[in-house]
């Protein structure tokens, strides 16, 4: 699908990939691709007033005291040279990660829902999918406010939505069926096209979201959600921007798409840095010792820009990033003392 001639032309001297340009102020406003959806949707979301409606602020946690309430998001505040405020949560378990994301989630939805009227979330597929479950549970099922959700992908499998390897299956299958965002709010991809006509396809979807104000745009012209959930793959990669890919370097597109893909299947879509780092809110949900290595780097104070993995090519720029993490993912930091 076509977009504006001023929405595709490439940005000067991208060497650095934060440079930004205004999103272009006129759009030819395509039809919004809406996916079909089974109508198996709870009932309405009864509405429970919350008396604790501000988020909760991050702080310290002393790895060493006693452990916090189940329910607490309380985060090691990093020393890193990167912008935007960062944050570490170490977890006993999966489960208390869960159960903290929740929480996390549950408190941003009240927050943008309150101030805007819309909470634009962005999920990713991989194992995130599955802690995200206490969501779908007492008490968040019935107190948050389902309705004001809207949910995209950072990346999504050029297949099927009904084969094994979709993320939209897998969020489908493991969150979305059981919770009551209204089906018009749930944006696939076009699979009946290529990897590139999807990429395209889903740019102009958002690009009209942005336009029509579901989505917020950030001082910097990109598309700026509320919150993105995301998770990390053992070599460090997020969305399907993998390391030493030259898609790690796309400036002048919101959504790209890939076709040689390490990890199977080899087609995708993502969203490009620029769109992740204009996040409000990025929660990167990393559970297992496969993760340790990638999470050990990432979380390193020694860098090397030319070395970067895509996790740590994540640099907001005027958001709130918080790691979600057990005790598994985190090994390797501990044994180097750096926690
Ligand atoms: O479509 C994908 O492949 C995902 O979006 C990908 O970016 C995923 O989030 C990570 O690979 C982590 O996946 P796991 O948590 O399952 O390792």
């Amino acid at each position: 699908m076509a977009f504006s001639a001023a929405a595709s032309r490439s940005l000067a001297a991208p060497s650095n990939f934060l440079c930004h340009r205004p999103l272009p102020t006129h759009f030819t406003l395509p039809s919004i691709p809406r996916p079909q959806f089974p109508e198996r949707f709870l009932a309405p979301p009864k509405k429970i007033s919350l008396s604790a409606s501000h988020l909760t602020p991050l702080r310290s946690r002393r790895r060493q005291q006693s452990p916090p309430p189940p329910m607490a998001s309380e985060a090691i505040p990093m020393a890193t040279a990167v912008k935007g405020k960062q944050g570490l949560l170490v977890f006993d378990t999966e489960e208390e990660l869960s159960v903290s994301l929740a929480k996390y989630t549950a408190e941003l939805s009240e927050k943008f829902a309150r101030e805007r009227g819309a909470f634009s979330v962005v999920v990713s597929g991989g194992s995130l999918i599955k802690s995200l479950r206490k969501l779908t549970e007492y008490p968040y099922l019935e107190s948050v406010d389902w309705a004001k959700w809207h949910i995209l992908w950072v990346d999504e499998r050029v297949v099927p939505k009904d084969h094994e390897d979709s993320n939209y299956k897998l969020a489908y299958d493991g969150f979305l069926s059981k919770v009551p965002i209204p089906p018009g709010q749930v944006y696939a991809i076009n699979d009946a096209l290529s990897a590139e006509g999807a990429a395209e396809d889903y740019e102009t979807a958002l690009k009209h979201l942005v336009n029509v104000g579901v989505v917020s745009v950030s001082s910097t012209g990109y598309p700026r959600f509320d919150l993105m959930l995301l998770g990390m793959g053992p070599d460090g990669h997020i969305a399907s921007l993998f390391p030493g890919h030259p898609l790690l370097n796309v400036t002048d597109r919101w959504v790209t798409f890939i076709e040689d893909s390490p990890k199977p299947p080899p087609k995708r879509i993502t969203f490009t840095f620029p769109v992740i780092n204009a996040s409000s809110h990025i929660a990167m949900v990393v559970a297992g010792a496969g993760k340790a290595a990638a999470v050990c780097k990432a979380l390193s104070s020694e860098k090397t820009p030319s070395d970067l993995l895509p996790v740590e090519m994540v640099s907001l720029d005027d958001g709130e990033f918080t790691w979600f993490t057990d005790e598994a993912a985190v090994s390797m930091l501990q044994d180097k003392g750096n926690l």
